[in-house]
């Protein structure tokens, strides 16, 4: 069903449609079976059954909505994002703007610790273990998802992709981003529709990595679109996580599974916080897909080249522009600089 957009996006459609869901607790080939097919249809998909323990969601959680109810000065002292920090509406270093303000991390161990301790002055290692707790329970469930795919995609090296993830210089982010409800002048409060105060928190982008898990708490925002113009919103469920793939899991498919527009909008009445994982390989990784999956009679979309190379075209590009079509084969492009 296509409904007219309540949003203040007026010439955007809404769309309800049941997104994939995948208990993993099921038989494993059919959880294998559906994880692929979900990247493939949506390349997004929620996960239940997760194994993610309860208490180490929350403790991330409150970590960061105490790090947000911080005064303006002291958040401060963890930016500017250069890209690791605190960032308050300003999005990359392009001129994007959203009604967010975020925290991104990057997860080796040491990197986690230092930046604790410019987010928390008075007690860093609280901020850090319940980081670094969250981080390796969903490194392990995004390992599990990606081995899971390479089985479902019958590619016999089946840590072919998790192993990007898994190594110590693995280059994934930890991200939180909290979007406040809009303010509306008081005297607006009475006249001023609630869509009105419907804003866009961080605008349509795919994810640059190779897989993003994402929770949030029990406020909608969220929406992907796999259509032009046609947005699905992703309903809340703060004891699931929603996963997406990454233009790096479109290229080691070859195109088989499409990384997935999507953009998280404010609520007008609640806040909101996610808190992302993004899984990417070491710099110097070459990013390639496995010949199994090039079949004899299909060439290869993409030409072969580095994690290094692909971040660098990212950071030199707005946020929603499409990037991964610069290293389409018999292009030498992505040469940004
Ligand atoms: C405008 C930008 C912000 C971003 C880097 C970029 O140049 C384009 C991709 C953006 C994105 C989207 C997913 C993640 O939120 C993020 C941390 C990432 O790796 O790529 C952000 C970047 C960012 O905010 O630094
Ligand atoms: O907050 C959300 O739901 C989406 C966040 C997001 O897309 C991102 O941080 O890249
Ligand atoms: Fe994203």
């Amino acid at each position: 069903m296509v409904v007219a957009s309540p949003t203040p996006l007026s010439s955007e459609k809404l769309r309800d449609v049941n997104l994939p869901m995948v208990d993993l607790s099921a038989e494993r080939s059919e959880v294998s079976k559906s994880v692929v097919k979900a990247c493939e249809e949506f390349g997004f998909f929620k996960v239940i059954n997760h194994g993610v323990p309860e208490d180490v969601i929350l403790n991330l959680e409150r970590e960061g909505l105490g790090f947000f109810a911080l005064p303006v000065t002291e958040k401060q002292r963890a930016g500017p994002p250069n890209p690791f920090g605190y960032g308050c509406k300003n999005i990359g270093f392009n001129g994007d703007m959203g009604e967010v303000e975020y925290l991104t991390l990057n997860t080796h161990p040491l990197s986690i610790a230092e930046r604790s301790k410019t987010i928390s002055t008075h007690d860093p290692s609280k901020f850090s273990s319940a980081a670094m707790a969250f981080i390796e329970a969903v490194r392990e469930l995004a390992c599990e998802l990606l081995d899971l795919i390479a089985e479902g995609l019958l590619v016999p090296d089946t840590a072919v992709f998790s192993r990007l993830i898994r190594d110590l210089d693995s280059d994934s982010v930890l991200r939180l981003n909290h979007y406040p409800p809009p303010q509306v002048d008081c005297k607006d409060w009475d006249t001023s529709p609630s869509y009105d105060r419907v804003k866009v928190g961080i605008g349509a982008h795919s994810d640059p990595q190779i897989l993003t898990l994402l929770r949030s708490n029990d406020v909608g925002g969220l929406q992907i679109s796999v259509e032009d113009g046609v947005w699905i919103p992703v309903p809340s469920d703060p004891t699931a996580f929603w996963v997406n793939v990454g233009d790096m899991l479109q290229a080691m498919t070859n195109g088989r599974f499409m990384s997935v527009r999507h953009r998280a909008l404010t609520n007008p009445f609640k806040s909101r916080m996610s808190m992302a994982y993004f899984g990417a390989p070491p710099l110097q990784a070459s990013i390639s897909a496995p010949p199994e999956i090039v079949r004899p009679n299909r060439l290869s979309l993409y030409r072969p080249f580095t994690w290094a190379e692909y971040k660098k075209t990212t950071y030199s590009l707005r946020l929603g522009d499409s990037r991964l079509q610069l290293y389409s084969a018999g292009t030498d492009a992505g040469v940004a600089s």
